[in-house]
């Protein structure tokens, strides 16, 4: 997959020593030179070409807040509703301290774990049966977090929607709470979409998950094969990945081998002691950014020129 050197953008080639926000001290790049091609290749392809795929889950919302308070995962939002049944969040909890640390372990082989996530989502399904439950539950503890999402979201997600990208938001977690929390931060446009697990109901009681299920070791585009939004997005093969766990770099994975994908990694517990996987991992590391300056300065060069290409056109 390589890049046509000649296949500029008209005003000339863009430098990563010129871009403000890409020589930030915690902006950090392996391979700049790489960035540097890609900006170029997406600079030059314009928005029709671009698709963006971000991780929900202090991705979208912030890793750190201003008032220092934590930001549940979406699972959490679901699981401070107040009419659960009373052994939910105990049984809930054991299978947690089953299974992730199984999700986490650094020796066993991937394959083996999937046979655990599907037990541990199947089991939480399970779990998640047999009771009245209302949307409503989630919505309200949602609203206290719809000004948990990055600085610059609400205007990240206008950019994408002016320039007609669509930005797929995978989560492994609650679809529910992803879209709860996106619709009422303003954000959940109609070139949005979430893919995810939500809730199921069976005569007016809750039954589970539908499917696909969405774990750990799934979450990518191959989930999406047939789908409408794969048709939608199969021939935009510039692509943005945006995470905050080292498996969220793959969630492009599934989309043809020639695209160009550049991974974005939001990095910021043991800082020293992930960096080097991380660096390994993503093409750019952003060290305790809570923003979404980085990814806006993207969409800005390539809306720029866009912008230059259409007054030429006239
Ligand atoms: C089935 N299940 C999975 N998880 C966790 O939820 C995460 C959802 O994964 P994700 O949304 O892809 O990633 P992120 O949260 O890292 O952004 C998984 O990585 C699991 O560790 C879960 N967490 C809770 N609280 N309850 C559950 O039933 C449960
Ligand atoms: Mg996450």
């Amino acid at each position: 997959m390589g890049f046509d050197e000649k296949r500029q953008p008209a005003g000339g080639r863009l430098r990563v020593q010129d871009i403000p926000a890409l020589n930030q001290d915690h902006c950090r790049m392996r391979d700049p030179e790489k960035v540097e091609r890609m900006i170029n290749e997406f600079v030059f392809g314009g928005p029709e070409r671009m698709q963006i795929v971000s991780d929900f889950d202090y991705t979208i919302t912030k890793q750190r807040t201003e008032d220092g308070g934590t930001v549940p995962s979406s699972f959490g939002i679901f699981n401070a509703c107040k009419s659960l049944p009373e052994n939910f969040k105990e049984e809930t909890d054991k299978l947690y301290h089953k299974y992730r640390p199984i999700e986490i372990d650094p020796h066993m082989p991937i394959a083996e774990k999937v046979q655990y996530m599907i037990e541990w989502w199947t089991k939480s399904g399970e779990l998640t049966s047999g009771f009245a439950f209302d949307q409503s539950e989630i919505d309200q503890i949602a609203s206290k977090y719809k000004h948990a999402l990055r600085d610059r979201t609400h205007e990240f997600f206008a950019d994408l929607q002016r320039l007609g990208i669509p930005t797929l938001v995978f989560s492994a977690g609650l679809g529910n709470s992803v879209v709860s929390v996106l619709r009422q931060a303003n954000v959940m446009h109609p070139n949005v979409k979430v893919v995810s697990n939500f809730l199921q109901f069976r005569d007016g009681l809750l039954d589970g998950f539908q499917q696909p299920m969405i774990h750990t070791f799934n979450k990518n585009e191959t989930v999406l094969d047939g789908s409408d939004y794969y048709d939608l997005v199969h021939t935009r093969d510039h692509i943005i990945v945006m995470g905050d766990s080292i498996g969220d770099a793959d969630m492009a994975s599934g989309v043809p081998a020639s695209s160009h994908i550049m991974k974005i990694g939001f990095l910021f517990d043991h800082v020293e002691a992930n960096m080097e996987k991380y660096m390994n991992t993503f093409d750019i590391v952003l060290v305790d950014d809570q923003t979404m300056d980085v990814p806006r300065t993207l969409l800005a060069l390539i809306e720029k020129q866009h912008q230059l290409n259409l007054q030429a056109a006239k």
